[in-house]
């Protein structure tokens, strides 16, 4: 696979898409981030985007995980103390799940966002940020009367965070988007570069098939999942023999295949016996999709492949917290 089409391979949308091609044309030393808010346990929604900073740090771009330890203090989710364990046992799982511990840089915000040159930067950018502009950048604070001031700093910190951590592409799931907006046109404002952006899709519900699959709603997968656990929990998924399933819903056993599964591993059997047929074997996502969607792969089989495989995805950042946790 070229550079180009392993930073974009799953990703729903970067803005902008030359920028992105200029990047991928010239990859070394390159700087691209996520940034997480500590919390305690990875769930699949973290490994997502951290399956597209493998990709690129295969590409050979230099990943820099952000631990957002002042942004989840900002956002209520404890004090300090509390947010920086958390943060090492994230840094700890990530590691175990496959980020190269040497060619990744872990950063705690508190490290540069304390300093005088981005206060006094953040400063100026509340100066020139309506509460309206700030608001409409955190989707989820929409129509809410309880957010907070802290919420309103959140966006334009992260903004910041652009251009003091030396990045040339910042990586998020598709509900990063707005935030991404807002640095795209504050960046400049203060004389600094643009920077393009990279989105990771979003699951939808295991269960409906509905929406996104969440960890305060709905069920998720985590690490903390015993292999029973997340047997149980995929073998109760939603996967009708279709990519399109009607209206609004998705075949969420299929998105886990395209977006967890074959990004990290060559080949996916199936295992059958004889009697059905015996064991399948592929190394592509279009291929086992295609198989679902004629009858050849009979959804439950597809089900019990997936626990098997998300079971192996997931069993070394288990292993790693029970370690933590004894
Ligand atoms: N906003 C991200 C966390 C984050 C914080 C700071 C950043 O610079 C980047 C990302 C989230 O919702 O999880």
């Amino acid at each position: 696979m070229d550079t180009y089409d392993l930073i974009m391979r799953n990703a729903e949308e970067v803005v902008t898409d030359e920028e992105v091609r200029d990047l991928a044309a010239d990859p070394e030393g390159k700087r691209v981030y996520v940034g997480y808010e500590p919390s305690g346990v990875l769930h699949l929604g973290h490994l997502l985007t951290a399956n597209k900073l493998i990709d690129l740090q295969e590409a050979g771009l230099d990943v820099v995980v952000l631990l957002a330890d002042v942004h989840a203090y900002l956002n209520g989710k404890g004090s300090f103390e509390e947010i920086r364990e958390t943060a090492e046992q994230m840094k700890a799982q990530f590691i175990a799940y496959g980020l190269e511990e040497d060619a990744t840089e872990f950063v705690y915000g508190s490290e540069f966002q304390l300093e005088e040159d981005y206060t006094l930067d953040l400063h100026e950018l509340e100066l020139s940020t309506t509460m309206n502009r700030a608001q409409r950048a955190m989707a989820e604070l929409q129509g809410d009367e309880t957010a907070k001031v802290s919420h309103l700093v959140y966006p334009l910190m992260q903004t910041l965070d652009i251009e003091y951590l030396d990045l040339d592409l910042a990586v998020g799931g598709l509900d990063q988007r707005k935030v991404h907006m807002l640095a795209r046109e504050k960046l400049p404002e203060l004389d600094y570069e643009v920077r393009p952006c990279l989105h990771t899709p979003i699951v939808a519900d295991l269960t409906t098939g509905e929406g996104k699959m969440s960890s305060s709603e709905g069920v998720t997968i985590s690490m903390e999942d015993s292999t029973a656990e997340l047997e149980e929990k995929v073998n109760s998924a939603f996967c009708p023999p279709t990519r399109d399933p009607e209206g609004d819903l998705e075949n969420p056993v299929l998105e886990l295949f395209e977006y967890h599964v074959f990004p990290r591993f060559d080949e996916i059997v199936v295992e059958r016996p004889e009697k059905y047929g015996g064991d399948l074997t592929y190394e592509a996502y279009e291929t086992l999709a295609d198989d679902l969607e004629s009858g050849e792969l009979h959804p439950a089989d597809a089900k019990g492949t997936l626990a098997t495989y998300l079971d192996e995805l997931i069993a070394p950042g288990r292993e790693k917290l029970r370690e933590l946790r004894n």
